[in-house]
């Protein structure tokens, strides 16, 4: 059973709450690293949280809010073994999993309305990676991480 880490900061918190229930409607275990309110954070400290769950194998994939989902997205690329994609439609977060295999999805929580943010989710679950031709490049990007 697939268990995913959530986190957002103040700009992606209502979006957040509102992935959450449709983790919940779908039986999908997550765990929500914060914040637990609107009142102003940083989202570094959350990306973080996410992106090192996921490297730690404590879940298996993550998803990070912010207001743009730009901010939140750099910060968990920071994190060795991370490739979070931030993706304002399904097109790219289904081609974010097929093609670069992203273990964390970034959202805009001021850029999406609550029901594309829903498809966008379900269809990143829903895709599965090919391999071939992309392993090969999802193993030179890691080759960066070591340099
Ligand atoms: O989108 C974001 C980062 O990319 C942040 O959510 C945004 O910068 C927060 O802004 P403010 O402090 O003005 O609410």
């Amino acid at each position: 059973m697939m268990k995913i880490a959530i986190g957002s900061d103040h700009g992606g918190f209502n979006l957040k709450e509102r992935i959450k229930e449709f983790l919940e409607s779908q039986s999908i275990e997550y765990v929500d690293y914060g914040t637990n309110s609107s009142e102003s954070v940083d989202y570094p400290e959350y990306g973080k949280k996410v992106a090192d769950a996921v490297v730690s194998k404590e879940v298996d994939k993550g998803i990070v809010i912010c207001g743009t989902g730009i901010g939140i997205s750099i910060a968990a690329n920071k994190v060795k073994g991370v490739r979070c994609a931030l993706c304002n439609e399904p097109f790219s977060a289904r081609l974010s999993v097929e093609h670069n295999n992203a273990n964390v999805l970034a959202l805009g929580g001021r850029i999406l309305g609550e029901d594309l943010a829903i498809e966008i989710v379900s269809t990143w679950l829903n895709s599965k990676f090919q391999g071939g031709r992309h392993e090969r490049r999802i193993n030179l990007i890691s080759e960066l991480e070591n340099k």
